[in-house]
């Protein structure tokens, strides 16, 4: 049988709503946390320094290492823990791409490793691997080594690199790798409710959006 067609709701029910400007301020997470609720969301998704964020009965996720992934494996984990000692449930952590470019498996794997001896194993640990910069071998690569290392999820891409964000075609090749094991987080990029249903099709089981009402909005109720 086939799955159902996704709603609105069911969407929502994989969304991170996000907000990771750098500008951002205390009022706008505060709009965030409003429209998160709005929205019927399930999670909101911020920067470290945002933290504590008053959002009951909603996950909250920050990002280490962000957006850049250039910090020291130390530093991403302090960075993480002290998330999670500040409310965080979710951790979105960023890879040392040029590691991952470079074939250097067992840096990227030794990273998450840190991050993840540095969390409780109730946080929720998601690997960006920034995929638009990765051949195909490298993504399956280190999706594996996510795995091993510990992750919850992988995810496709911060947003903020020039060379793009989520494909429909690393999103399956990532939940063809470790799908079923680990979660497939689609973000960057995804604007409206035909993008976000194709990485839903590819094999995302959660979706990264700073545009999520107007995605929603595109979707039937
Ligand atoms: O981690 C999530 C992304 O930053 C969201 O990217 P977006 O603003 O392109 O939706």
């Amino acid at each position: 049988m086939s799955d159902p067609e996704p709603t609105r709701a069911s969407v929502a029910a994989m969304i991170d709503h996000t907000l990771l400007k750098p500008e951002a301020t205390s009022a706008d997470v505060n709009a965030l946390v409003a429209e998160a609720r709005d929205l019927g969301v399930y999670a909101i998704c911020v920067s470290p320094s945002m933290l504590p964020v008053d959002a009951p009965g909603l996950v909250v996720a920050a990002v280490a290492g962000f957006p850049s992934g250039k910090h020291h494996r130390a530093v991403k984990a302090d960075e993480a823990h002290r998330a999670a000692e500040f409310g965080a449930q979710e951790i979105d952590m960023v890879i040392d791409v040029g590691s991952a470019v470079a074939g250097d498996v067992e840096a990227v794997y030794a990273e998450i490793a840190t991050v993840r001896a540095a969390l409780d194993s109730s946080i929720v640990l998601k690997v960006i691997i920034e995929s638009a910069v990765l051949t195909d071998d490298a993504i399956v690569a280190v999706c594996l080594a996510a795995e091993r290392a510990g992750a919850d999820f992988v995810k496709t891409s911060t947003g903020f690199h020039p060379a793009g964000g989520a494909t429909t075609h690393a999103v399956r090749l990532m939940a063809d790798t470790v799908g079923g094991r680990l979660g497939v987080k689609a973000s960057g990029g995804i604007r409206t409710a035909d993008a976000a249903l194709a990485m839903i099709a590819a094999g995302a089981t959660r979706i990264g959006l700073s545009a999520s009402r107007s995605v929603l909005d595109g979707l039937p109720s």
